[in-house]
């Protein structure tokens, strides 16, 4: 069904998945697939380190890559964490830490340069949050952020949250919150919109997967990117999830119920992108 596609014209809204792939379609080598990581391609756990993709959603954006101009991958996670999981798949872009990471194909690893000089900060920070914090939460270093958790032990959220909040300040750092989580992060501006708007303004087409709110920012660029440019085609997707409640959803053209639905809604989008 191509009938709402009106060729440069942007569709109009609401549409069903089905006529938003018909006219991905019509626009596949023009087209950017962004996936979000942690509750979008794989579904979360309580251990960050242990956490895999769903097989199915990495076989069909293994088949979308064939297909659409660029797949990217856009996460808080540092680009080896993501390169452990995509090396295998050929042509995948990484975003990682919010963007301050990249590498391309099988290209080595970019760091922002003006992120570098705060590497020997944070891991002075995730050493004093191991020796601080109660037993309980979670330190997760990633060289140039650090993520607290206490999904394990959500009766800390409070009190990890705020100790997170005042060594930010005291530092001079940027925080963003998650799903049970708190993140610590250089003071530069690097989040995952300004990806989105870095990437997909030389493109015609994009399609952002997220589930959490940092991945609104993202929703915002493409919004952006549609409201500049007419013929541009942007679609959001929420994975949705308790924690987020509707939030993110909202802010989403369509809501998917759970990374493993992914896996079966990315394979029928396969489909109709090979007819
Ligand atoms: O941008 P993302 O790829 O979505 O990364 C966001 C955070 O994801 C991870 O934390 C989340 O997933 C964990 C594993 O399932 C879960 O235990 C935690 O509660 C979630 O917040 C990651 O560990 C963080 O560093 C990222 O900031």
């Amino acid at each position: 069904m191509r009938s709402n596609d009106a060729g440069n014209q942007r569709p109009s809204r609401p549409l069903t998945a089905d006529q938003a792939w018909q006219i991905t379609a019509s626009r596949a080598a023009e087209c950017v697939l962004f996936f979000d990581f942690d509750g979008v391609v794989a579904p979360v756990a309580d251990d960050p380190s242990a956490v895999q993709p769903v097989p199915e959603v990495m076989a069909a954006i293994g088949g979308l890559a064939e297909v659409v101009q660029r797949v990217a991958v856009v996460s808080a996670r540092p680009v080896d964490f993501l390169r452990e999981r995509f090396g295998h798949l050929a042509d995948i872009d990484l975003y990682g830490l919010y963007g301050l990471e990249h590498s391309h194909g099988s290209g080595e690893t970019v760091t922002e340069p003006d992120a570098l000089p705060w590497v020997p900060a944070m891991a002075e920070l995730a050493e004093r949050a191991r020796a601080e914090l109660p037993q309980g939460a979670l330190v997760e270093y990633k060289r140039l952020s650090v993520a607290l958790h206490w999904r394990t032990s959500p009766h800390l959220a409070e009190q990890v949250e705020a100790w997170g909040r005042a060594e930010a300040e005291r530092l001079g750092m940027r925080v963003q919150t998650g799903r049970m989580v708190i993140e610590i992060k250089p003071p530069g501006d690097r989040d995952k919109g300004m990806v989105i708007r870095d990437v997909a303004s030389s493109a015609g087409c994009a399609w952002y997967f997220g589930d959490d709110v940092s991945d609104i920012k993202a929703f915002n660029a493409l919004r952006e990117l549609e409201a500049a440019d007419d013929s541009f085609f942007g679609i959001c997707v929420a994975v949705a999830n308790p924690e987020t409640g509707q939030e993110v959803a909202r802010a989403a053209d369509l809501t998917i119920d759970s990374p493993q639905a992914l896996g079966k809604f990315l394979a029928e989008a396969l489909q109709t992108l090979r007819a």
